[in-house]
């Protein structure tokens, strides 16, 4: 089915003063105007495993927030966040897309991120860079591999405020119970606590036997039932404070099974609030002692002490249903207004007019036409006095100066002008030329009173291919249109070994659109060689002292000699790695973790240049050229011990001795990225799938029973989590799973789910081994598990494999 654009301008735009409407090629938009105030923004992000629909509940905001006339699917490849050629035909969303939805009075700038893992960079940009996260579950899955990990990646930048969406209620097979007990069960909150819950039918006589579905949902802070019909319009009944009155008032029958369960979810919800607020406890402690007061208590009393809690992370707020069906958006949007903070709840300080501007970008794209595009979000100052077109701002980071060229509001690929970016906005840049993902801008006039912000770490490269151009001719701008490809996506690293080029990142998948990106939007012509994991090294068994500190080399005709002083050794056990250097620590002389510049055109601070030395050094091994990892590197001091020498000679300096007492601590072990499996096969093929994971040199940490929504998750830790005082409805309330059979059509019983770790190199074919395995009744997800030491036979191998036995 494809979509039309309607040729007449949408209703809404000639009924809401609050929008304006914009003709965008064919495409009648109702662009959200700014927000008036930073208290009415909404910096939020939807993250999840991959397809829980992530793009779908997107696509359904856009549609109830009516910036689209009808939704678009990902079936069809016509979605508006996944704008992408490679997301269209592939049905996935591979880059984070931001877009600012007017809903009531807020104004959200919504980022539909991706859930595959090989895109982690853009979870990590948007994790950053919001306030607030919709975290989505498939209830028929419960919680997956992924949504562990983007849960880590959200505690990483400290996105407390989170929301549970349990999606795909409509599927069969799928629980709402079971989806809460798979959040307890993988400890990802302690309290989640629905305020809604779900009503599979309103037919209450056939109830137990009704088709898979969702047809409505209770509010129950708010008191109130929505329904929906099947284009997906609602509408929306108060409910009475006396349950009696639901049939009278022609909702709800009273033998309908969702009757008896408002009064328990209700009273749960009230109670674990008011765990956190007095002045709820104080509420219901006056309130008769029938239970049924709990009904009467007004959404007023409610919503503050529900919002301190989100805020605070006390409680996990659960809402649920289908974004296929535009079933439960509306309360999505409602509740992410109502609980989540604004740029002003999460300020370090009282945002003052007179504050420096200070910017984080957390995304750079390259369009043709437009050239650099920088996302920022503005987190201090407001710039309508600092910042508009036209200005010149500081890098940082990268101590450069910068001249703005337009700033617009990005609509995913639509943009609009506009004259300035106001504290708390997030919007784009054009006509920065140095600035990274990552970097900290701040407006010229006040450039000393601003601090860096918080830095994005792009999460470690486990595979890497190597590039030839076609010809000679061919390999600066493939080296260029490398450089660029790194600059949009951190994650991707490049290196030039002995005239090789090799690209790094973070999977099969990641490789293949990097591929693709380079062909098709840098037209670079090479070949693509064979894909293999990144391995790592780690420090040899000699003592790494330098062979000498000082270093010589000839600067115009004239010998500059310069002393550095280093002490390397390696990580202890308990010592923590830094992401941003492979897991080494490296520490100037005050003790404070260096960064390295990429490049060290125009630096003149000679730590950096220090650290840009040490950089190249731990990249490539002078005994194997891979990178290294797990040493650390303190630098104590440097010394010029020529006059007039060039901070720029420190780069060499440092590199040389770094490098030789590397060679003089003899090669290390070699470590190779593993991966944690999580395999759901019928119980006939578990023994092979063992049997064959154990030949790859997999190692089985689980063997567990049924395979549905979680409840048995065999992925949870294995101690008892509690269940006191969190409400959970009773299965029938899911009509759809307890006639479920498994989401293959299969009876769940009959299945088991194997988890294990694995080395990455051996599963890289893994879902078509699977399939022969499990005659194609099996699958698997998976995510990074670090990178481990290796044993020496193996470590032979790998040496083999490199060229370098
Ligand atoms: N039955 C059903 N299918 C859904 C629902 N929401 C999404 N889907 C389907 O699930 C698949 C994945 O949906 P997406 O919206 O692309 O999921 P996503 O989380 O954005 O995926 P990635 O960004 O690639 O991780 C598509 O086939 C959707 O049509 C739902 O509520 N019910």
């Amino acid at each position: 089915m494809r979509r039309t654009w309607s040729s007449r301008i949408p209703q809404c735009c000639t009924r809401k003063a609050t929008r304006q409407c914009q003709v965008i090629g064919k495409r009648y938009l109702a662009t959200a105007a700014p927000a008036s105030s930073a208290s009415e923004l909404r910096n939020m992000a939807l993250v999840a495993h991959i397809d829980s629909g992530k793009t779908t509940l997107t696509e359904s905001i856009l549609l109830k927030s009516s910036y689209l006339i009808h939704a678009g699917s990902v079936d069809t490849g016509s979605t508006t966040t996944d704008f992408l050629p490679a997301e269209r035909e592939r049905g996935i969303t591979i880059q984070s897309a931001s877009i600012p939805v007017k809903w009531r009075d807020w104004t959200f700038n919504l980022i539909d991120t991706p859930g595959h893992a090989d895109f982690g960079m853009e979870v990590e940009s948007a994790s950053r860079v919001v306030d607030g996260a919709v975290v989505l579950l498939d209830s028929v899955e419960g919680v997956e591999a992924q949504t562990k990990g983007v849960w880590k990646q959200l505690d990483r930048y400290g996105v407390g405020s989170r929301l549970i969406f349990l999606n795909k209620l409509d599927r069969v097979g799928a629980s709402f119970s079971q989806s809460l007990t798979s959040l307890l069960a993988n400890r990802l909150h302690p309290r989640p606590v629905p305020l809604a819950l779900p009503i599979a039918s309103f037919d209450s006589k056939d109830y137990a036997q009704a088709e898979p579905g969702i047809q409505g949902l209770v509010d129950l802070v708010k008191w109130e039932l929505w329904r929906w019909n099947k284009d997906g319009e609602s509408i929306k009944h108060v409910l009475p404070q006396n349950l009696d009155e639901l049939e009278q008032a022609g909702i709800l029958p009273p033998s309908h099974p969702v009757v008896s369960q408002l009064l328990p979810a209700r009273t749960s919800l009230l109670e674990n609030v008011s765990m956190f607020s007095d002045e709820l406890m104080e509420t219901l402690l006056g309130l008769p002692s029938d239970p049924s007061a709990y009904l009467t208590v007004p959404v007023s009393k409610i919503m503050p002490h529900l919002r301190a809690a989100t805020l605070r992370s006390d409680i996990l707020p659960v809402l649920c249903g289908s974004a296929f069906k535009h079933i439960g958006t509306e309360l999505v949007m409602d509740y992410v207004g109502e609980l989540f903070p604004s740029p002003v709840d999460v300020a370090a300080e009282v945002p003052k007019a007179s504050a420096p501007l200070r910017m984080l970008a957390w995304k750079v794209t390259w369009d043709k036409r437009k050239g650099w595009m920088t996302f920022v979000r503005v987190y201090s100052g407001e710039c309508n006095r600092t910042l508009t077109k036209q200005s010149v701002v500081l890098n940082a980071t990268r101590q450069q100066r910068e001249r703005i060229s337009k700033i617009q509001l990005l609509y995913a690929s639509q943009a609009q002008d506009v004259d300035s970016l106001s504290f708390g906005q997030v919007g784009v840049i054009l006509g920065l030329r140095y600035t990274r993902t990552g970097d900290t801008l701040v407006s010229t006039h006040k450039a000393s009173e601003a601090s860096s912000l918080r830095d994005i770490v792009p999460p470690p490269p486990v595979m890497s291919a190597s590039i030839i151009p076609q010809m000679q001719s061919d390999t600066e701008p493939v080296q260029e249109a490398l450089a660029s490809l790194a600059r949009t996506d951190p994650s991707v690293r490049f290196e030039v070994q002995e005239g090789q080029i090799l690209v790094h990142g973070l999977g099969s998948l990641h490789l293949e659109i990097i591929e693709n990106r380079l062909r098709e939007e840098w037209q670079a012509n090479f070949e693509f060689g064979k894909r293999r994991v990144s391995y790592r090294e780690g420090l040899g068994p000699n003592e790494p002292k330098p062979t000498q500190n000082a270093w010589s080399t000839e600067v115009s005709g004239k010998t500059i000699t310069v002393s550095i002083d280093l002490s390397v050794r390696e990580l202890q056990d308990d010592e923590q790695g830094d992401a941003l250097w492979d897991d080494n620590v490296v520490l100037g002389p005050d003790g404070k973790p260096l960064r390295a510049p990429d490049d060290t055109a125009g630096l003149i601070d000679p730590l950096a240049i220090i650290a840009r030395g040490i950089s190249s050094v731990l990249s490539t091994s002078p005994h194997t050229s891979l990178a290294l990892s797990h040493l650390h590197v303190q630098v104590n001091k440097y010394n010029f011990l020529s006059e007039q020498a060039p901070p720029s000679v420190l780069a060499g300096a440092s590199a040389f001795v770094l490098r030789d007492c590397i060679k003089n601590a003899g090669m290390g072990d070699v470590m190779e990225p593993y991966i944690r499996l999580k395999i759901t096969a019928h119980e006939d093929s578990v023994g092979k799938v063992v049997k064959d994971l154990t030949e790859h040199g997999g190692e089985v940490l689980d063997l567990g029973a049924g395979a549905s929504s979680g409840v048995a998750d065999p992925d949870a830790e294995a101690e008892p989590f509690s269940e006191e005082g969190i409400y959970i409805p009773p299965k029938e309330l899911s009509p759809s799973a307890a006639n479920a059979s498994g989401h293959d059509g299969t009876s769940s019983q009959y299945k088991r789910t194997v988890v294990a770790l694995a080395p990455l190199s051996q599963m890289l074919d893994y879902s078509n081994r699977l399939r022969a395995l499990s005659g194609g009744h099996g699958h698997f997800d998976m995510v990074n598990a670090g990178f481990r030491k290796v044993s020496q036979a193996r470590k032979m191998e790998i040496l083999r494999e490199i060229g370098r036995a």
